[in-house]
């Protein structure tokens, strides 16, 4: 499934008339797409706005009163200010439909009841501010008096459709058909009270999504079918030897989360390179890794062997933790996922990603990000994201509600996640659960993915019930996840 801002919709459909479709062709896939969701009422009433939306509902009730449908369009304003795709449709509907005009007649409660379903074409994704005038006295009648159903075309008419939120009208629907992509907004849960359950419709002919910018939903289904099934004759180095290089005499917490995420994650051996003080702890936390010294400088030597390096977690912002940053990341010769104190650190010299030969993981939150790339505020993150990464030839993932990843080509947002996860310490968790699927033998594009996905879906599960959600928690309870996803258990 493909998700996209009010700005990349745009694009989406530009980009689509620039190869040769008709905005009256667009339209009429969109209607065609919506009328199996319409076809079982029969008093059917279509608000009509100026824009495509508006034109989407002109073109479903043409069809639908060619099935024999009882069909009242509503519309409201000036005939010279419709889109050029909606003047097309109106026309038509004109000769064929009931058309009433509110600016001209006034609709009452016992008017709109005479509808089973009212279909919302008022706006859609083109809205960028509350609906005034009639527009608001409409919606706020239907939201007060009609007890039918109400399904909105794309999106309902007064929600913000990047953020979910409502401007401050907006027409409560029962059933929200997105067209050709999920609305962002969508992704952020308490959107449901406005669009009800969502349902999106490719429109019927060959989707350039990603090419055109839109970017994928990594969910359930796909995690399912990225995750490898466990070799009856696999030993532990066949999934991964580890290095960790984490921790600091005043961060010790932070090194035994991320290996701990790696671990029960299904790393085969893990060793984190520590300060003495770690190393200490660690039998005690998680005998089931090993624990080297750090001592400096840190040689091409010691970083052989590994199948997946990583460095930040709890390392400080000391002085030595920038030179090993630098050593570390000149002399891997493993797949490198950075993290945390390492990207401060990096953000003070970018030109160290130009020289690293090996594929590498960034994991920066936005403050972190927005070091290692300023942008201006309000710029779209995807884009951003998406630029960073092809400019620095790396897999970013930039965490956030629905964490966006990137390798610069392909853009993904993370499906699973919750407010309940904002604890210190889960980045960390994250961070080894990336390590650990590199290791394991996972593209590094797909590790990322694979590790987001499954550290939200943990965190999903153990919300159900928690107000909060620890990360050591999270991390004991990534085996049972992965099992469920692995047997594609129903839950
Ligand atoms: N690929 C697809 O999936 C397709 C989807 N389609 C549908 O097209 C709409 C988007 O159409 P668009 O014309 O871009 O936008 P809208 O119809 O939502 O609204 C545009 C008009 O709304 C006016 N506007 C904006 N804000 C307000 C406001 N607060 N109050 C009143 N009027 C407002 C705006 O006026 P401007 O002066 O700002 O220009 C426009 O007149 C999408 O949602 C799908 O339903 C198509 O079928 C193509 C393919
Ligand atoms: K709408």
């Amino acid at each position: 499934m493909y998700v996209g801002s009010q700005n990349q919709l745009k694009a989406y459909d530009a980009y689509l008339i620039e190869h040769g479709y008709t905005i009256e062709q667009l339209i009429d896939y969109a209607s065609d797409a919506l009328l199996k969701h319409i076809s079982s009422y029969q008093h059917i009433g279509i608000l009509v706005g100026p824009g495509n939306n508006g034109a989407d509902g002109l073109s479903l009730g043409l069809k639908l009163d060619e099935t024999g449908k009882d069909v009242c369009i509503y519309y409201i304003g000036d005939y010279s200010r419709f889109s050029q795709g909606n003047r097309y449709y109106f026309n038509q509907c004109l000769d064929q439909l009931r058309m009433i005009n509110l600016d001209e007649t006034f609709i009452d409660e016992k008017e709109l009841n005479r509808h089973d379903v009212i279909v919302d074409a008022f706006f859609g994704f083109g809205l960028n501010s509350a609906p005034r005038g009639l527009y608001k006295s409409v919606i706020d009648l239907i939201n007060l008096s009609y007890r039918g159903d109400v399904i909105a075309v794309d999106c309902p008419t007064g929600l913000n459709c990047n953020t979910g939120t409502p401007y401050s009208t907006v027409l409560f629907a029962q059933k929200t058909i997105a067209l050709s992509a999920l609305k962002e907004g969508f992704l952020n849960p308490e959107s449901q009270v406005f669009t009800g359950d969502v349902v999106v419709e490719e429109l019927a002919i060959d989707n350039p999504f990603m090419e055109a910018g839109l970017y994928a939903l990594f969910d359930k289904q796909d995690a399912q079918s990225m995750i490898k099934q466990r070799r009856y004759d696999g030993y532990k180095n066949m999934y991964g030897i580890d290095l960790l290089i984490c921790g600091s005499h005043q961060y010790r917490g932070a090194p035994i989360l991320s290996a701990k995420g790696a671990l029960y994650s299904g790393a085969g051996i893990i060793k984190v390179m520590s300060d003495e003080k770690v190393i200490d702890l660690l039998p005690l936390s998680l005998p089931e890794c090993i624990g080297i010294s750090r001592y400096k400088p840190i040689t091409k030597e010691e970083l052989q062997g590994y199948d997946a390096i990583l460095i930040g977690c709890g390392l400080s912002l000391e002085k030595e933790s920038y030179l090993l940053t630098s050593d570390v990341l000149v002399n891997a010769n493993s797949p490198l996922v950075i993290d945390a104190d390492a990207l401060t650190i990096l953000s003070t010299n970018m030109s160290l990603l130009k020289d690293i030969s090996v594929p590498v993981i960034l994991t920066p939150h936005i403050g972190e990000f927005k070091r290692m790339w300023p942008y201006e505020e309000g710029a779209d993150l995807m884009e951003e994201a998406t630029a960073f990464a092809k400019a620095y030839d790396v897999i970013l993932v930039l965490k956030g509600p629905h964490t966006i990843i990137t390798d610069g080509t392909e853009h993904y947002r993370i499906a699973s996640g919750n407010k309940a996860m904002a604890v210190g310490g889960m980045g960390d968790t994250l961070a080894g659960m990336i390590t650990s699927f590199l290791g394991q033998g996972y593209a590094p594009l797909s590790a990322a993915l694979l590790g987001t996905y499954i550290h939200g879906f943990t965190g999903d599960i153990l919300a159900r019930k928690r107000y909060t959600v620890m990360p050591e928690l999270l991390a004991e309870q990534i085996p049972c996840a992965m099992y469920i996803l692995s047997q594609k258990i129903e839950e």
